[in-house]
């Protein structure tokens, strides 16, 4: 297995990388920092209706140059399909993982050095309802991926994977667990993911970092995710629907370092499982309405319902493996990250008003 000597003093040298999902959160964060560090980003992405796509188009604005208020393309366009928007060593593009004729042309048009695959159905919820769309998405998808990347000779591939995969295992969750009882159609897909990336690494030599991320949160994050709900609840005077008594903890990752350890994973690994958690810290989801309240000056109206036997209690990331492999281990104190989750949240508050939850 090739590793880099100091896994602290790896920079990769400018290339040029193909992210997908690049209009969703931790898509647009990492395509900002590529390019801070002076690579060249072709983002692929379909805007898909799963959540308000408002919050797509101000990302992929953003990306573009814009102040995030101009609205992106309709994927009801029968142009869609054909969308491409430079901006600098930007480029966007509308295609979907899922078209292996789509994905082939890509290939063919660009002579890519790494692929993040950042493109996926989330959310473990709508997954139970939805599994089809999981199965097409993030298995098919991938594999479409990494079937162009292997007729091509693009030798780096970094797989964005999820805690999911380990619930029902005790916590802290280490990459070695056993998760071959994915308990959702979100985490089996997932899985299998992985396990579509590890069939490449080993027929086709193709270089793999999958990246367990561990409840990602931030600017901009998604709104079916609990941080966005309850700034918008606790803001608007709406009751906050509370999933048990708020005792259960998340091991809340800010996505800056999510992005640290993503860029960090396009160093050659061989093929790798790594967890990129809060690092042991978790915090219980009382405390965190607790913060909002107070950066936002207002207090909760709390609609508790039953436990929803699909969460998971608590969630707790070793990262020990992220720290020797990647040099790499969190930053931000979640009572900084919130807050400042929580002032950008003041500054959009206006357009945020009208986002659908
Ligand atoms: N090109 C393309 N994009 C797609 C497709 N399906 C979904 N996408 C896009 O992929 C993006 C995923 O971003 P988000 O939905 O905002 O999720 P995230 O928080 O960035 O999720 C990432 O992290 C999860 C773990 O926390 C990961 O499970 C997941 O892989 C995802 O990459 C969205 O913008 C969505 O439109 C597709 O078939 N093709």
């Amino acid at each position: 297995m090739a590793l880099a000597k100091d896994p602290s003093s790896f920079t990769p040298s400018p290339r040029t990388i193909l992210l997908t999902g690049v209009a969703g959160f931790i898509g647009s964060h990492t395509a900002r920092a590529l390019l801070a560090a002076g690579h060249r980003v072709v983002g692929v992405d379909n805007l898909n209706t799963y959540y308000d796509v408002r919050l797509k188009d101000y990302r992929l604005d953003l990306l573009l140059g814009g102040d995030g208020s101009r609205l992106g393309p309709s994927p009801t366009d029968s142009a869609f399909a054909g969308i491409e928007e430079v901006h600098g060593a930007f480029t966007f593009k509308a295609l979907e993982v899922e078209d292996s004729a789509a994905v082939n042309r890509l290939f063919a048009d660009y002579r890519f050095d790494a692929v993040i695959n950042l493109a996926a159905r989330a959310g473990v919820r709508y997954s139970v309802e939805h599994p089809e769309l999981y199965a097409s998405t993030n298995v098919s998808g991938s594999v479409n991926l990494l079937q162009a990347m292997s007729k091509s000779g693009v030798n780096k591939y970094v797989l964005a994977s999820s805690s999911s995969l380990y619930a029902g295992a005790p916590a802290p969750f280490v990459e070695t667990h056993n998760v071959n009882r994915p308990l959702s159609p979100y985490a089996a897909s997932k899985l299998a993911a992985e396990a579509m990336a590890y069939s490449f690494h080993h027929l086709h030599g193709i270089d793999v970092s999958v990246l367990r991320y561990f409840t990602v949160y931030g600017p901009a994050s998604r709104p079916d995710m609990s941080p966005l709900r309850f700034l918008k609840w606790i803001d608007e005077g709406t009751p906050l629907t509370l999933y048990g008594d708020g005792s259960q903890t998340r091991d809340f990752t800010h996505v800056d370092d999510i992005v640290a350890g993503t860029v960090a994973a396009l160093r050659p690994l061989g093929y790798e499982v790594i967890n990129l958690g809060g690092g042991n810290t978790p915090m219980s989801i009382r405390r965190l309405i607790a913060l909002f309240e107070e950066a936002l000056g207002k207090r909760a109206i709390i609609d508790q319902q039953p436990f929803h036997g699909g969460d998971m209690q608590d969630t707790a990331a070793d990262v020990s493996k992220a720290e020797r492999l990647l040099g790499w281990a969190p930053t931000v104190k979640p009572e900084d990250g919130f807050r400042r989750m929580a002032e950008w949240y003041q500054a959009n508050r206006s357009w945020l008003r009208g986002i659908r939850l």
